[in-house]
């Protein structure tokens, strides 16, 4: 990268309830494996260097744990990251709703109106244990005006797109067109 083009850091966090997936897509985006077995995480941190528009990016993600919901997020994970990653299964209806409780204390902590994220559907191989739908995961997605895709980490589907849409979001979160000017601002 050349001195005007520099490499941009940015830090990601990976939320969402217990066993969506968090972990496998993490580790399929950076290692190109697929974990079958579970092993439930504390907390894990990756980084990956990622190409988009032109830009290099050094992306710090982290590796959340998902046993206890209500403590999901602590104020760490979101005071110091640029986006999220919001994952539920497409086969557990108690995760998709889980997403609300985790946004609403993502705001709380930023004190932001929005934050960059992407609603993620893990597990789109499952689709005939399938609870949520693709048009309700598409329904949340404008509601919160961020963008939304369904993914498999076990037949790495759509796993790197994830990383593209949050990076896309966070660089409009900073860089805004100027009729969306101060709609939403992170440092
Ligand atoms: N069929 C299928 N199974 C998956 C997929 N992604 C993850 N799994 C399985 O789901 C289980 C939980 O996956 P993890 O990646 O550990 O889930 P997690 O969200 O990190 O879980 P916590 O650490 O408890 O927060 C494991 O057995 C994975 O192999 C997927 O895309 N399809």
């Amino acid at each position: 990268m050349s001195a005007s083009n520099p490499t941009k850091a940015r830090r990601i966090a990976v939320l969402g309830s217990t066993a969506v997936g968090k972990s496998s897509l993490v580790i399929q985006f950076c290692e190109n494996h697929f974990v079958d077995s579970y092993y439930p995480t504390i907390e894990n941190t990756f980084t990956k260097t990622i190409k988009y528009r032109g830009n290099e990016y050094t992306v710090e993600i982290m590796d959340t744990a998902g046993q206890d919901e209500y403590s999901i997020l602590s104020s760490h994970h979101a005071s110091s990251v640029h986006g999220f990653v919001l994952v539920y299964s497409i086969a557990s209806r108690s995760s998709f709703d889980m997403l609300k409780i985790i946004r609403d204390k993502i705001l709380d902590f930023t004190g932001l109106e929005n934050v960059p994220c992407v609603i993620v559907g893990n597990k789109s191989d499952l689709n005939i244990q399938r609870q949520v739908s693709l048009e309700e995961g598409q329904a949340l997605a404008q509601q919160w005006n961020c963008p939304t895709i369904e993914t498999s980490a076990k037949h790495n589907e759509n796993v790197a797109k994830i990383f593209d849409l949050l990076i896309a979001t966070i660089e409009k979160a900073h860089n805004p067109p100027p009729e969306e000017k101060n709609a939403c601002v992170i440092s």
